[in-house]
């Protein structure tokens, strides 16, 4: 369909929209034979398919309008240039920096241009303290107080201090790093006490050091689960100063926190307000991945993310992965009405990418209100949920094909898997390449079926009653990744912590602040008292009564 270009992108959209309502996704596949090669991008380790999306080459023309008029090329200078992009708090958003490479040339001005020495100094004197913590505790020379090799860690942290380790740890175990005795991992979150408790059950006191991950330090949910930790250590170890020092790291910007709390100044690693929590994995807070596949192996991750960087500041938009993830994603929101997204990994190890990108997305872009303080104009982010592919394909793809919600989704799979470079499969290699190839031809099958509908099979399929039939028209992404290792994961999720920016710029808010998770803090904190049985300060709405009545009685 042919829209007036003289229009503002924002009425060109709807009208592409009301036309796009009436064409199904198979039409556009028979319209165009070689859609896949006119709607994907290749890019480093990654392949983006987004053919199986509803859009044409006007559509995206329209798109770019639209982000040109939000001044998106401005902003990613603004958010490169460590300008207070997080105007609420007045503070830059320079995660991107903790993945410049630490060396000076031609390559490194034009990627940080505003990077401050000092700065790039002081976070990679971070990443050589974690990397000797690191290297310590792999060669068994980490002792706890009683002199026994350390051969657990725990992390206790909670959101993007446990999040992104947690889901970036399991991503690649497959690399990891074989110590003398067998080093393991582990992650304590909820503040309930559930997590903490099942993993302290299983360790030994005299074996056990503690990360406590925390940017602010005052996070309740990691500040109970820390005491219960010092708790059980000293039941066993004794009260005393030596057992803080050897059994606790500490990782937050505010070193006098950790010195309060006890922690050892010699374990203590630093961040900066710069970093919002849920873009941290790429700092200290990602201890528990640099133990889990070295220092060599984080610091890939990193230039993976640092090669998407450069990527974002310096593409077309047609040819930006960020920027296409964006724009395709306001399309579906704010112009197809499809306000959910699924996110399905074809790879067991991607399991917690879902309940990672949830924080990502919604908590920075879940907000009705613009950087003016206005209302917002259009819809902001939509639901982000998901599940490991294959299982929920026996959960709830039913719905994804039957139901009656638009829902679209991210199909993420690694092309290559059990190959003869990952030698530690290599006695099972074919066996596990058959169940590779079963999991992909899963992938592939859903997202065509979701997309053409019956139509994908062949015409006897035409005449099946009504509750068999497959109306296809549900739009999808594939991202292929060449094999799934530290650099293509960094890539791939600088991708879509770009993605989250580029869409804020186009809504008019600020990613890089949560305020809407701070006042449930404060009513918890009124209530806890009364929980305690003394007598509350104030009289709460009938229902909050009637609710600790029965827990009280
Ligand atoms: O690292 P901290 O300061 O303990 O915060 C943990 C999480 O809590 C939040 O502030 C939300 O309550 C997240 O943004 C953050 O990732």
């Amino acid at each position: 369909m042919q829209v007036d270009h003289s229009l503002p992108p924002y009425e060109q959209l709807k009208k592409h929209a009301e036309f796009s309502k009436t064409v199904h996704l198979k039409d556009l596949f028979i319209q165009d034979p070689a859609r896949f090669d006119h709607f994907k991008l290749e890019i480093g380790p990654l392949l983006f398919d987004y053919s199986k999306q509803r859009v044409t080459r006007d559509i995206l023309d329209s798109l770019n309008q639209f982000a040109d008029a939000a001044q998106l090329c401005q902003w990613i200078e603004k958010l490169f240039h460590g300008d207070s992009v997080n105007n609420t708090e007045n503070r830059a958003a320079m995660h991107w920096a903790l993945r410049v490479p630490n060396r000076l040339g031609a390559e490194q001005e034009q990627s940080a241009p505003a990077l401050d020495d000092d700065i790039l100094q002081a976070i990679h004197k971070q990443i050589d303290h974690m990397g000797f913590l690191v290297d310590q505790l792999h060669r068994g020379q980490y002792r706890g107080c009683t002199g026994e090799v350390i051969t657990d860690v725990v992390n206790i942290g909670v959101g993007g201090s446990d999040l992104g380790p947690l889901m970036v740890s399991r991503a690649l175990e497959d690399y990891r790093i074989q110590t003398p005795q067998n080093l393991q991992v582990h992650f304590v979150s909820s503040m309930d006490g559930s997590q903490v408790s099942h993993v302290l059950h299983e360790l030994r006191p005299e074996t056990t050091l503690f990360i406590i991950s925390s940017k602010s330090f005052t996070t309740v949910d990691t500040l109970y689960n820390a005491e219960t930790a010092r708790t059980w250590l000293e039941r066993k170890l004794g009260r005393n100063s030596r057992v803080d020092r050897c059994h606790f790291i500490g990782v937050s910007t505010s070193k006098e926190k950790m010195t309060e709390w006890g922690i050892y100044p010699e374990h203590q690693l630093g961040m900066w307000d710069w970093v919002g929590g849920r873009f941290s994995l790429w700092s200290a807070i990602g201890m528990p991945i640099a133990l889990t596949i070295g220092i060599e192996g984080f610091k890939q991750l990193l230039a993976g993310a640092h090669f998407m960087d450069q990527h974002f500041q310096q593409a077309p938009w047609s040819e930006n992965l960020p920027v296409l993830m964006g724009l395709i994603g306001i399309w579906n929101t704010n112009f197809l009405n499809i306000k959910t997204q699924a996110i399905l990994p074809y790879d067991g190890r991607l399991e917690y990418l879902a309940d990672y990108l949830q924080q990502l997305e919604m908590e920075s872009n879940g907000k009705s209100v613009t950087r003016d303080g206005e209302r917002v104009k259009l819809g902001t982010c939509p639901i982000i949920w998901g599940n490991v592919g294959p299982n929920a394909q026996h959960a709830f793809y039913q719905l994804l094909h039957q139901g009656t919600e638009p829902i679209t989704c991210d199909f993420i799979a690694p092309a290559l898997r059990y190959h003869a470079r990952e030698k530690l499969h290599a006695e099972a290699a074919h066996e596990l390449q058959a169940q590779h190839q079963l999991a992909l031809a899963n992938c592939l099958a859903q997202s065509r079926l979701l997309a053409l509908g019956e139509g994908a099979l062949d015409e006897r399929y035409n005449d099946l009653p009504v509750y068999k039939r497959y109306y296809g028209n549900q739009s999808s992404s594939t991202i292929l990744l060449h094999e799934l290792n530290s650099f293509s994961l960094g890539a791939l999720l600088a991708a879509y912590e770009h993605k989250v920016f580029v869409q804020s710029v186009i809504w008019g808010i600020n990613p890089f602040d949560q305020w809407g998770v701070e006042m449930g803090k404060e009513i918890a904190k009124e209530l806890l008292p009364a929980l305690q049985g003394e007598q509350a300060s104030k009289q709460f709405d009938s229902s909050t009564e009637g609710l600790l009545r029965f827990i009280l009685q």
